[in-house]
């Protein structure tokens, strides 16, 4: 196995009456369980918006140093700070050993008035006449991602893991979302080894021939090619632990070796902020904001990499 599976969307969604799935439930559930690595074709997502979003993140990225700081961590007022706003080169570890990337990052969440409750949100965000298109173009595809995928990738995990179908639901009324546009500028080498700290991601990695990002399943480190029009969809920690070790998080990194820069736009999905779940066949409950706080600890305070980093040697 040198490429990782494609799922289709549309197949998922035809359920058809049925709680029990179709082949492509079948197809999810050992993909999970082997790899939980795969690429979602038939998302329904435009590729003009998909493009729009990549080149006014370019363009953002290309502003002065100055401007870009105008709208780092420390300007934002979501807690913690850290879950919001422009990080410069070398500002995010992602794995000790690895060190600091060399990539410039800008994080928003769903947009919410300003709130106690950590991860929740307005996030400063530079607006048409600093950054023509970038919050609007970015607000719309994360519209799209949450309403024409995330709800229906929860549902058919809930049917692949022989649940109702709306099993999910009720802790992802008010989900948390962390989500990211990244800068890789060109030859910038290795973006630390780590697995992704939540339920699942929905990672958009702009087209090039030649591939960046690699994962590391079955006990080696594959090329994650990109497929036009397909987005590629990696299990989070949050849902290994879940699904009590039955699906798993897989590792992965990004080493960009082109002499262009790139751009990806990963969708971290969380829970709601006050939702508690017990890991399937326990009676352990789990608060997920817990979990996340831990992991922007390990990230931003001790430096000591994301997710399960510190096992992947
Ligand atoms: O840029 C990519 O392709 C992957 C980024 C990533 O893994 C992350 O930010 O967690
Ligand atoms: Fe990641």
């Amino acid at each position: 196995m040198n490429t990782l599976p494609v799922i289709s969307l549309t197949k998922l969604k035809d359920l058809n009456g049925s709680q029990s799935g179709n082949e492509e439930h079948k197809r999810l559930y050992n993909i999970c369980l082997e790899h939980g690595f795969f690429y979602l074709k038939d998302h329904g997502i435009s590729a003009d918006l998909v493009q729009q979003t990549i080149e006014s993140s370019r363009n953002f990225f290309q502003l002065p140093k100055d401007i870009k700081k105008a709208y780092g961590q420390d300007k934002q007022t979501v807690y913690p700070n850290t879950s919001r706003g422009y990080v410069p080169l070398y500002g995010e570890t992602l794995h000790e050993e690895v060190g600091p990337d060399p990539k410039e990052l800008f994080d928003l969440g769903i947009q919410h008035p300003p709130s106690d409750k950590p991860f929740t949100g307005p996030t400063l965000i530079p607006d048409d006449t600093v950054a023509p298109g970038f919050a609007a173009s970015h607000y719309q595809l994360q519209g799209e991602i949450m309403t024409k995928i995330v709800p229906h990738l929860l549902r058919a995990l809930a049917v692949a893991l022989n649940l109702d179908p709306d099993w999910f639901d009720p802790y992802f009324d008010d989900p948390i979302l962390i989500h990211r546009t990244i800068y890789y500028p060109s030859e910038s080498g290795v973006a630390g080894k780590h697995t992704d700290n939540g339920i699942f991601t929905v990672l958009i990695q702009e087209y090039f021939p030649t591939p960046s990002l690699r994962v590391y399943t079955k006990n080696a480190w594959i090329d994650a090619v990109c497929l036009e029009d397909a987005f590629v969809i990696n299990l989070g920690d949050m849902l290994q632990l879940w699904t009590n070790g039955l699906f798993v998080s897989t590792p992965h990194e990004v080493i960009h070796t082109l002499s262009r820069s790139r751009i990806s736009i990963p969708f971290f999905v969380y829970p709601n902020v006050n939702a508690t779940f017990e890991p399937i066949g326990t009676d352990k409950k789990i608060n997920p904001t817990d979990i996340m706080l831990k992991n922007f600890t390990s990230i931003w305070v001790e430096k000591s990499g994301a997710g399960r980093a510190k096992e992947l040697k």
